[in-house]
């Protein structure tokens, strides 16, 4: 029997879940629950990341054995849309064995900057993906800090929460009470027949994420266009060069780790995900000093507030051995989490900033003066 059988019951669609939220949401953190879950133990997982350098597969894969894409060359509800159908064609055959498929669920991490429309467009008309998969919800995570200040100031969030099926609002711990309720309250008023629930650090029954069931996406995804006011669900994205290598920096090349996660010239710069708001992503050879990097990156987040939008780092520093992860979102910094070991050996520091209109200069002058001191 082939898996391109569709006449067979066991080669019925293979359900979708989207999962999108804000850059600094929680999506990895509940990603990382879930798919510790039996009812996601044969789910393959797609993760795509803003920047050429991806960290949020590294710290997935730290945390499961599971089958996993890592798709980093830009974003896939725009510039990569037609390596997100290539993909989901070709994964029926590539995770098969003996012809048969080796998994019966699908999750697509999308980044935080998506639009999750064109995605969706791409699951329900591309004939080579709808063959095979049907979307079976888009789960939105929310963060309760900084919530309602992104929905002001970014319309993909507002985006995001319009189309979700269940609204997971993150980082109750860490917020008031009255940033929890005005959330909560707004979000009612964008998408009412959306589930909302709290999360605790992504904790949650796997199983209340399955079959949300949206029933007919196609006119929905068109009911919640017009509302946002969009003629097209299209995006246009401008693209550049990639990034000039800075001397202070070792490129991503020579940290050995150019296969698979730097761009060939002609494909759309992985950095950029508009006029304004761009990946910068910095690697350091040699242990960084604790204390020096704490003191730029206070510096770095006072000055800039609004418009340093996420820090993530996977850091070497001196006198440890293990890899520290960092998580910066807008102007709260996460108690940092140091992993067992580097993922695949690969012992160096990384750090990506996702801004809105901050020139890289910028970043690496001021860096440059305080590791060089
Ligand atoms: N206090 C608290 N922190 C949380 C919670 N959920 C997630 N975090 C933290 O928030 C930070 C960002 O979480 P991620 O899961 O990486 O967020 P993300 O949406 O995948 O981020 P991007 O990939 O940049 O879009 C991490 O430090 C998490 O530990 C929560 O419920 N409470």
């Amino acid at each position: 029997m082939s898996y391109f059988d569709t006449s067979s019951p066991s080669a019925r669609r293979i359900p979708v879940t989207l999962l999108t939220g804000f850059l600094g949401s929680g999506k990895t953190t509940l990603l990382n629950q879930l798919v510790q879950q039996p009812s996601m133990s044969r789910a393959l997982v797609i993760i795509n990341e803003f920047g050429e350098i991806g960290l949020d597969h590294q710290l997935f894969s730290a945390s499961t054995d599971g089958e996993q894409i890592e798709l980093s060359n830009g974003c896939i509800c725009c510039s990569i849309r037609t390596d997100l159908a290539k993909t989901l064609a070709e994964a029926v055959w590539r995770f098969s064995r003996e012809g048969k498929r080796q998994f019966d669920r699908l999750i697509i991490e999308t980044t935080g900057l998506a639009d999750p429309a064109p995605i969706v467009h791409t699951l329900m008309s591309e004939t080579r993906v709808a063959r095979h998969y049907a979307l079976d919800g888009i789960v939105t995570t929310m963060d309760a800090v900084s919530g309602s200040t992104t929905l002001d100031r970014h319309e993909e969030a507002l985006r995001q929460a319009a189309m979700a099926d269940m609204l997971l609002i993150t980082k109750q711990d860490v917020a008031s009470k009255e940033q929890l309720d005005a959330l909560c309250h707004r979000l009612s008023a964008i998408n009412p027949s959306a589930t909302q629930k709290l999360l605790d650090h992504g904790r949650i029954d796997a199983d209340a994420l399955l079959g949300l069931g949206p029933e007919d996406m196609e006119a929905r995804s068109a009911d919640i266009q017009r509302w946002l006011g969009e003629a097209s669900s299209e995006a246009s994205v401008a693209h550049s060069p990639t990034l000039s290598p800075h001397a202070l920096f070792a490129s991503v090349e020579k940290a050995g780790v150019q296969a698979g996660m730097m761009p060939a010239p002609p494909r759309p710069d992985p950095n950029r995900h508009d006029d304004h708001i761009r990946a910068h992503c910095f690697v350091f050879e040699r242990p960084i000093r604790a204390s020096r990097l704490e003191a730029w990156l206070s510096l770095v987040t006072s000055l800039m507030g609004h418009d340093m939008l996420r820090i993530k780092g996977m850091l070497d520093i001196e006198g440890r051995d293990r890899p520290l992860v960092i998580h910066g979102v807008q102007h709260l910094f996460h108690p940092p989490v140091e992993l067992e070991a580097w993922p695949g050996g690969e012992r160096f520091s990384r750090l990506i900033f996702i801004t809105r209109d901050i020139p890289r200069e910028t970043l690496e002058m001021t860096l440059g003066d305080f590791l060089d001191n």
